[in-house]
């Protein structure tokens, strides 16, 4: 825990920071991949505009969609508590966690959420796998449409998710479609989030906050807000004092973030940055999913063991691999017996 002085002295330098937005809808990837890899080497957080993926038959509106994830997000947290224990949370991560759960425990006051996964499909035998089981979903008579909307909402996300990817992988020297095929995005582990900070006010000299400094564990997250500020990311965790950058929202963009394993595989070249969420006394929503982009061949079970090891692209005589390889299961369980253990795992403690 640092103490009091550098706590304080973290927060008094505060500022904007100036984010470079990917556009979806720009035809030279090439160029997008020149600003996309400056971004993910500088501090890996970017925007994402012009994400509404539109077919030969359909324009499908994630914006749309995203506004009715918030507003059933709202519903849901609305709830009498006693209905929403009883989508209580369960050993695989999935369902409700109240406000309190957390308390002290991270560091994170006053803030209550709710987690869905990606499901097997029927006789998928990815199904017994703990990080494909089953959701938990609130009841359909209390919140008709609701398990839809979030389904589909995941369904579109890894779409963009997969769009985002063909220029990470030009940016890193790779064929487009190296992350999009079957053993990859087919079939990703996606954590979604949703959020409730229930408006109280961070004390950073108590380390209270809306959400403790961490960095994100998968390959990338995409996260939405309700436009209420809160988001900093520290860019250099060793300088002291800290200094933290408010990322404002932006309506019609993703807040993309690059996880641990994007570091990993990079060879430390991509950034997984610190941030962290100041409460301000409002409500504040939020809905993030976490793609983990696993090596997991399409169909097979034991593909949870695959490797998470440095990129071809990403080492040389000169540049040998930092991070020795590991299990995406055993990576993937560390990370989260780490943030549910006594204190956030912070940077500094993630695996070797
Ligand atoms: O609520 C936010 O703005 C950020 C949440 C976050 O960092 C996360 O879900 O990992
Ligand atoms: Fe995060």
């Amino acid at each position: 825990m640092e103490n009091k002085t550098q706590q304080e002295a973290s927060t008094i330098k505060v500022s904007f920071l100036p984010l470079t937005c990917l556009d979806l809808a720009n035809f030279d990837l090439l160029q997008s991949a020149v600003s996309l890899k400056q971004a993910c080497m500088d501090c890996g957080f970017f925007y994402v505009i012009n994400h509404d993926i539109s077919g030969f038959f359909f324009i499908c509106s994630i914006e749309e969609l995203k506004e009715e994830v918030f507003e059933q997000s709202k519903k849901f947290f609305d709830l009498p508590l006693e209905d929403k224990m009883k989508a209580l949370r369960n050993e695989t991560h999935r369902g409700y966690s109240p406000a309190l759960e957390q308390n002290q425990i991270h560091g994170d006051y006053n803030k209550e959420s709710f987690f869905m996964g990606t499901e097997g499909l029927k006789d998928d035998p990815l199904k017994a796998k703990p990080f494909y089981r089953p959701n938990i979903w609130p009841d359909s008579d209390v919140l008709p449409g609701w398990r839809m909307t979030m389904e589909n909402y995941h369904q579109e996300l890894l779409r963009v998710c997969k769009a985002i990817a063909r220029i990470l992988a030009l940016a890193l020297d790779l064929d487009a479609d190296y992350f999009n095929t079957s053993e990859m995005l087919e079939n990703p582990i996606a954590y979604m989030r949703l959020l409730h900070y229930e408006g109280g006010m961070s004390d950073s000299s108590r380390g209270i906050y809306g959400c403790g400094a961490h960095t994100d564990h998968g390959m990338m997250t995409l996260l939405a807000t309700d436009g209420v500020m809160g988001l900093q990311i520290c860019k250099d965790k060793d300088m002291k004092p800290q200094k933290w950058e408010y990322v404002p929202s932006i309506d019609g963009a993703y807040i993309v973030n690059l996880g641990d394993v994007l570091e990993r595989w990079s060879n430390g070249l991509f950034k997984s940055t610190m941030h962290r969420v100041l409460a301000n006394g409002q409500d504040r929503y939020s809905a993030s999913i976490k793609f983990m982009l696993t090596f997991i061949p399409f169909f097979l079970s034991p593909s949870h063991d695959c490797l998470i090891e440095c990129l071809p692209t990403c080492q040389s005589e000169n540049n040998l691999p930092k991070y020795p390889a590991i299990t995406c299961s055993a990576y993937l369980t560390q990370r989260y017996k780490e943030s549910h253990r006594e204190t956030r795992a912070s940077p500094e403690n993630r695996p070797k």
